[in-house]
């Protein structure tokens, strides 16, 4: 491997490089007795390491910038009063402060640097530099993107360079207007990223994913919160959208299908293709008998957070006391159905639109025609699950676009325009599943709705007799196989169906509310009869 010199970052007094560590060399680094606070791991019964990320045990979107110059100025979604979002303006003098916070941080230390491709397309991936003094963060970049080859190694030329100063606090954030002593900025111009005071993992793979939206639909290429999976001669894609939560990973993982990936994809004209290298599971509450795939995944190499392990390495998967959020990342190839050499397969032919409808009023599926397709694509409406973002804690709903607000770079309008084309192309059908409550008060069993996705995919769905259910103008299937019947009209899961219909009038009007914001121009207006109607 070429030796790198840091100092062209503005990184001095380097002690040590740990460059591109293998997992054996990880193991060591991240268990070393003599480390402490949120940079020891330890080892678990299964023989994945668990470490704790501190007080940000899950994304923090408060704290994320985006540097405002003539590049990004007129290109970038910026948070506005009439729509807010994620994409805060941070100065070109605040950038290079953080900048100097982190370089600071990381001077004089040994260092672990990690290169990583973004991106299974060659064509159109980023070549990453991730640099921090943290080995279990190292570790999580390994598994969660694309390892280079030895050879891609040799001539591996970053186009893209993260610094994570975790350890680092924004003292004079106020001054820089910034959030919190926490910061996740980033230079679209420069392509850098400084991280902050967070030692959330997700808060780097999430990042990149940012950035892949943001390069990618300017190239005409859809970039795409979902997981993707096709059929075992890998024919039939499906892909599934949905925001943190909702089960893009627990119904991606399915042993009867190839998986793709889990959480983040692009829509080229070769098919669909997976960003990342490995998988970033939820595991509160996992259960080996009902996700055994997950289960069998967390051995050595996959790195848990913030779970909870007695002195003897004993896991308690049912303890939220840290976080509702608990995690494990993983190679792929710790799952044994999945696409392979390259996570890639052809167009979609199955869009799944997961909604966890905290609500209780979606149905557990409808089909969608292609007009509700875009409609509800735009709003994204679903839940924010516990834990899933800092101060979340309990399900909150929430109307994000493209079912990943929090991670658009651009309007939503243009990932609508992407998907749209590609499923146009490829005669995909689109549907909403409600992966959340319903009128029993409880979350829709995942029994149920494994039910209804193999449905989905196998065509059940569109050999059953169907009816509309009022004011969404959805169409539902009467009976499914597998799927329990009772659930499959809302209304019959209320002890009295005018409470569904209160709340369903209630939440219609929050629709066309919400989408009043696309409304400005022709195309949006024209979808709005597609919407729910009072
Ligand atoms: N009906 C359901 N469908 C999918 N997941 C469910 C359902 N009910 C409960 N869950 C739980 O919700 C969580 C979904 O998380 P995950 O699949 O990691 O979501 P994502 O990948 O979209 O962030 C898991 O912990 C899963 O066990
Ligand atoms: C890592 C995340 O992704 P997801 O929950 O969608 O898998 C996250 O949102 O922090
Ligand atoms: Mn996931």
């Amino acid at each position: 491997m070429a030796e790198i010199n840091l100092s062209k970052y503005g990184i001095s007094g380097t002690t040590e490089i740990v460059h591109n560590p293998s997992y054996e060399m990880l193991f060591e680094e991240e268990t070393k007795p003599e480390l402490e606070g949120f940079e020891k791991g330890q080892v678990s019964e299964l023989g994945a390491v668990n470490v704790m990320t501190g007080i940000y045990t899950g994304r923090s979107p408060k704290d994320k910038f985006i540097v405002m110059d003539e590049n990004s100025k007129d290109t970038v979604w910026w948070t506005s009063d009439e729509y807010k979002n994620d994409n805060h303006p941070a100065s070109e003098e605040t950038w290079k402060a953080v900048k100097d916070i982190a370089l600071n941080e990381l001077s004089n230390k040994k260092l672990f640097v990690v290169d990583a491709f973004c991106g299974a397309n060659e064509d159109t991936r980023m070549s990453i530099r991730f640099i921090m003094e943290v080995a279990w963060q190292a570790h999580f970049i390994r598994n969660m993107f694309i390892m280079p080859t030895e050879e891609e190694l040799e001539k591996f030329e970053p186009d893209f360079v993260v610094y994570n100063a975790s350890k680092a606090k924004v003292e004079n954030y106020k001054e820089l207007g910034l959030n919190s002593e926490t910061a996740v900025v980033f230079n679209i111009t420069s392509r850098e990223q400084v991280i902050i005071n967070t030692w959330y993992g997700g808060e780097m793979k999430k990042g990149m994913f940012s950035m892949m939206n943001y390069y990618l639909p300017l190239k005409g290429i859809a970039s795409m919160h979902c997981s993707a999976n096709t059929d075992m001669n890998g024919e039939n894609t499906a892909i599934f959208f949905g925001l943190s939560g909702t089960g893009k990973t627990t119904l991606s993982t399915d042993p009867k299908r190839l998986l793709i990936g889990d959480d983040e994809h692009g829509w080229d004209d070769e098919g669909i293709f997976n960003f990342e290298g490995g998988c970033y599971a939820k595991v509160i509450n996992l259960d080996k008998e009902s996700e055994p795939d997950i289960y069998n995944a967390i051995k050595r190499d996959a790195l848990l957070e913030n779970v909870t392990l007695d002195a003897e390495g004993k896991i308690d998967f049912n303890d939220k006391s840290v976080t509702e959020n608990t995690r494990v990342s993983y190679p792929i190839n710790h799952i044994e159905k999945i696409v392979r050499p390259v996570s890639a397969a052809p167009a979609a032919k199955e869009v799944i639109f997961l909604s966890a409808d905290a609500f209780g009023v979606l149905p557990p599926v409808s089909i969608l025609t292609p007009e509700q397709t875009q409609y509800y694509f735009l709003s994204g409406f679903t839940a924010k699950l516990a834990g899933t973002e800092r101060g979340i804690t309990e399900p909150t709903p929430t109307f994000s676009a493209c079912f990943g607000q929090a991670f658009l770079e651009l309007h939503p309008t243009k990932y609508a325009e992407e998907l749209v084309k590609r499923m146009e192309k490829s005669g995909a059908k689109a549907y909403l599943v409600n992966t959340g409550w319903n009128g029993t008060g409880k979350r829709i069993s995942i029994r149920d709705t494994r039910g209804i996705i193999d449905a989905i995919l196998n065509g059940d769905i569109l050999k059953a007799s169907t009816k509309k259910i009022p004011y969404f103008n959805f169409d539902v299937p009467t009976e499914l196989p597998g799927v329990d019947t009772n659930i499959l009209d809302p209304r019959n899961t209320y002890a009295d169906a005018s409470e569904w219909e209160t709340k369903a009038k209630d939440l219609a009007q929050r629709f066309v509310k919400n989408f009043a914001k696309y409304e400005g121009n022709e195309a949006g207006k024209a979808l709005v009869p597609a919407g729910p109607q009072l």
